[in-house]
């Protein structure tokens, strides 16, 4: 398995809106139009910023995966880093062999970029919610 470039940093807030301003109009950030994902319980923003992206995401619907996270930070915070991978069949397999937890059923989801995607335990990666994307 080999680690790829870093697509993502993931930044959860209590109100997107808001988030989007402050990168758009305090820190001159290009962002997306919200995109709401419910298959995902989020609904996101993407900020370019050429060599990767912030993610900003908000709790969209009930049971949203990032709402006991923004109970712990109500102000939001770092939530997960989206690193790329060539295989993420190969990937998923090699860390699972390794130990390592991989969440919800273990079979990719398809992400907000229409790529396969999946999320690793954060007590088995340095406290951090790690999400892999198929490149
Ligand atoms: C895929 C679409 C989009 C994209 O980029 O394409 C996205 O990224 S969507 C992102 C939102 N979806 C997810 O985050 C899915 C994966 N996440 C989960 O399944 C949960 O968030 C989970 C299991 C990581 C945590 O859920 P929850 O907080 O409800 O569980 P616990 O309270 O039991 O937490 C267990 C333990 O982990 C610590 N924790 C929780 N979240 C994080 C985090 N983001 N970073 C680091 N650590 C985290 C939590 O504090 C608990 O630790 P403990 O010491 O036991 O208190
Ligand atoms: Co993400």
């Amino acid at each position: 398995m080999k680690l790829g470039r870093l697509n993502h940093v993931a930044i959860a807030v209590p109100d997107l809106e808001k988030a989007t301003a402050t990168y758009r109009d305090m820190l001159g950030g290009t962002v997306t139009e919200a995109q709401a994902l419910p298959e995902h319980g989020v609904t996101v923003v993407f900020v370019d910023l050429g060599n990767t992206k912030v993610e900003l995401l908000e709790p969209l619907g009930e049971g949203s995966p990032i709402a006991a996270f923004l109970e712990k930070n109500p102000s939001g915070g770092m939530h997960h880093v989206c690193y790329e991978v060539d295989d993420i069949i190969v990937a998923r397999d090699r860390l699972k062999a390794g130990g390592a937890r991989v969440l919800g059923d273990g079979d990719p989801r398809i992400g907000a970029h229409g790529k396969p995607v999946l999320f690793l335990h954060p007590k088995d990666f340095c406290g951090t919610l790690v999400e892999l994307e198929q490149a």
